[in-house]
């Protein structure tokens, strides 16, 4: 009956660091307007690790669970509401059946799981063996790209990157007929009140193009790309009793842009990935460095942060986000950065030193005490080596404010493209603040909000 009709010869695996989710809203509450205008954008995200269930996300940013939406997270935070499009016949029967499914979305993830590991056991072991609250991110990547199945353009970004991403954890062609069933077969039993022929048509063609996107894309990447790097811790820095500056040497090249971010497992927790922002630009000598706070419960940030030494050898998924900086303006950079959400701000200003221009970048650093602000020196330094640089620390305890508030007192910032980077909570008040100060949507950028939130751990 379900009949998967992707080319399967397309060679793949799959990684995808996705996380959309999470946290706070729902799968299938109707999902908010971004706060900034679709475009993508990060997850962007990710970075060091959100707090054990909150969201990228990623973006996100991220991950227990093979598939998730991570990077494109950003992407498809950023779609209009489903409401605000004419829906095609499909769509309306596809969110038809979310509405359906919605009091009974842990039913339904139980289930499809349920069904996926009886009926295809050879892919258990493409999950982690806990499947804790993050099991749920594979279904959640799919519904969420289900449900925007009309914007095209968006969808297909976020699915690509979604494809790559999922080479990481050993997604093959084959797997996706495999959970195309489940999932239909998930659906349709709780779902059963506006279940039909006509709806399980809808579902198998929205599930195929998913898939065929997804599939390609991990076809054409492998043509370039590994499906995952090892690399070698050989560096670790703790800085406080929570964070470290871990640096590590890939075991081969690794490509990306200062304020994209990657997902990492580590030894101690096969399978388990989480996301981290790049704390440098791309450096002459490969090595890369991720700034990591260890969470409550965060497996992974508190094996990066506690356990990680020297020698020791991690995975990293691809790079991912959209964080990063147009060379092709000369605006001014206003860049937020909130605790651990200062390593990708780092990056952005190397970036913009290498390339020699003279654009004025202002940092705003903030951080709840003094002891918090742990990379302070390293941005004062950057900034008595680069007179278009401006740094101000915001320390909560002391300003009686947060981050955001404090760009209120600064400005005017009509010429400059905003970053922002840091928890959930800066990163949505902090996009109201840059939008209440004139700041347009397409001038902000941040990595997915969903990621952040789902990431933990
Ligand atoms: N690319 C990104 O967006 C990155 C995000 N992160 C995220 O940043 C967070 C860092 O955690 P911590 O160091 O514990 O930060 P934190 O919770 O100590 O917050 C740092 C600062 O951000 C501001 N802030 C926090 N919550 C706010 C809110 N609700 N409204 C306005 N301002 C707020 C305050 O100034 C605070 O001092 C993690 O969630 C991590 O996932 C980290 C690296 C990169």
């Amino acid at each position: 009956m379900f009949e998967a009709r992707h080319s399967m010869d397309a060679p793949t695996t799959t990684s995808a660091d996705n996380g959309t989710s999470g946290g706070v809203d729902g799968w299938f509450t109707p999902r908010r307007k971004p706060a900034t205008e679709p475009e993508g954008e990060r997850d962007t995200a990710a970075a060091s690790e959100p707090a054990e269930i909150s969201p990228a996300p990623p973006i996100s940013v991220l991950d227990a669970s093979p598939p998730s939406l991570p990077a494109a997270a950003s992407v498809v935070s950023g779609m209009p509401a489903p409401e605000a499009q004419e829906a095609s016949p499909d769509a309306v029967l596809v969110r038809r059946t979310m509405v359906e499914i919605a009091p009974v979305a842990d039913k339904v993830t139980s289930y499809f799981y349920a069904l996926l590991f009886v009926r295809h056991p050879d892919l258990r072991s493409l999950f982690p063996p806990a499947m804790d609250t993050q099991r749920d991110r594979l279904l959640k990547a799919l519904l969420t790209a289900a449900e925007h199945i009309d914007n095209t353009p968006v969808l297909v970004d976020y699915l690509q990157n979604l494809g790559r991403g999922h080479r990481k954890y050993g997604t093959r062609p084959e797997h996706y007929p495999a959970v195309g069933e489940c999932l239909i077969g998930a659906l349709s039993r709780y779902a059963e009140a506006v279940w039909d022929e006509e709806t399980e048509a809808a579902w198998v063609r929205t599930y195929t193009t998913i898939s065929q996107v997804m599939i390609d894309a991990a076809a054409a990447d492998e043509l370039r790309a590994p499906a995952w790097w090892y690399a070698e811790v050989v560096a670790h820095d703790l800085r406080t009793p929570d964070i470290a500056v871990l640096t590590v040497r890939p075991d081969q090249p690794y490509p990306f842009l200062a304020g994209q971010y990657t997902s990492v497992e580590t030894p101690w927790w096969p399978r388990v990935w989480r996301h981290y922002s790049f704390a440098s630009a791309p450096r002459s000598d490969g090595l890369l460095t991720f700034h990591v706070k260890a969470v409550p419960a965060g497996w992974v940030s508190n094996a990066l942060v506690h356990r990680a030494r020297p020698g020791d050898v991690i995975r990293l998924g691809p790079p991912a986000g959209s964080m990063t900086v147009d060379h092709a303006t000369d605006s001014g950079l206003l860049c937020l950065g909130g605790g651990t959400g200062i390593a990708p701000i780092k990056a952005l200003v190397e970036d913009v030193a290498e390339h020699g221009e003279r654009r004025p970048v202002e940092v705003f650093y903030g951080a709840r005490t003094d002891q918090d602000l742990y990379d302070i020196d390293t941005m004062l330094r950057l900034q008595q080596s680069h007179p278009w640089l401006s740094v101000r620390a915001i320390i909560d305890q002391q300003a009686h404010l947060q981050l955001p508030d404090a760009i209120r007192e600064y400005g005017p910032w009509n010429e400059y493209d905003a970053y922002l980077s840091g928890p959930p909570g800066m990163i949505r008040s902090g996009v109201d603040a840059l939008r209440n100060v004139g700041i347009p949507a397409d001038r902000i950028r941040h990595d997915a909000v969903e990621e952040l939130v789902s990431a933990s751990g």
